[in-house]
């Protein structure tokens, strides 16, 4: 990971933010901060430099060609706009073709992690998710239901802590109605 986050330019950018707000960077509590936050943000950042098509690359010949869905999958974020975290649940579902590809089911939990460890805002990453599956996998369709709540939004500025921010993104054989409700009822079970 480090040989492709700066953690030392982070460390340098940290100490600069301490002494910009007033603190002391070499007082006991705070001179392993640096260091810390860069590692911090190295992991929190990692999906930058992770690949969703090589991530998508292990597939199975299964004759299954309903919808499969991934339920609550749990995910921490950094929204672009403040660096300060959202976090909640996605929910990944797609129908395999005949001619498609079918992968293993962490994979859909993994992929959440590419595009939510890195600067985001909710619609990019529902939508982000959605297309790479439809791109690596070829599916007949595809559904993401995101689920959060951004700390920007109740840390600061607004100051609603609670309110929760609800994205879908979905294409192909998803698009129709039927097909939409079912994968929704079971989305909405959990
Ligand atoms: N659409 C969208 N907006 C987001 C997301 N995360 C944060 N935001 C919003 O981005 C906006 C940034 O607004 P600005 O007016 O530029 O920044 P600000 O002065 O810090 O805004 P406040 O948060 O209202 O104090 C805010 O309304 C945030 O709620 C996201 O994932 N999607
Ligand atoms: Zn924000």
């Amino acid at each position: 990971m480090s040989d492709v986050v700066d953690l030392a330019r982070i460390e340098a950018a940290v100490r600069e933010i301490l002494l910009a707000i007033g603190e002391d960077p070499e007082r006991e509590g705070l001179k392993q901060t640096p260091a810390r936050v860069a590692k911090a943000y190295a992991e929190a950042f990692r999906g930058l430099h992770e690949d969703p098509a090589e991530l998508l690359s292990t597939t199975f010949d299964i004759g299954h060609q309903e919808l499969v869905l991934v339920r609550d999958v749990a995910f921490y974020s950094m929204c672009e706009h403040h660096l300060v975290p959202f976090y909640g649940r996605a929910h990944v579902g797609y129908i395999p073709a005949e001619e498609g590809k079918v992968t293993g089911l962490s994979k859909l939990a993994r992929l959440v992690d590419i595009f939510a460890k890195r600067p985001q805002v909710q619609e990019q990453l529902t939508t982000q998710i959605a297309d790479a599956l439809m791109e690596h996998l070829l599916p007949e369709g595809v559904i993401v239901v995101i689920e959060s709540e951004h700390l920007c939004m109740s840390m600061r500025g607004v100051a609603k802590p609670g309110a929760k921010t609800v994205t879908s993104a979905v294409r192909g054989a998803l698009r129709n109605a039927a097909t939409r409700s079912e994968a929704m009822s079971l989305i909405l079970h959990s």
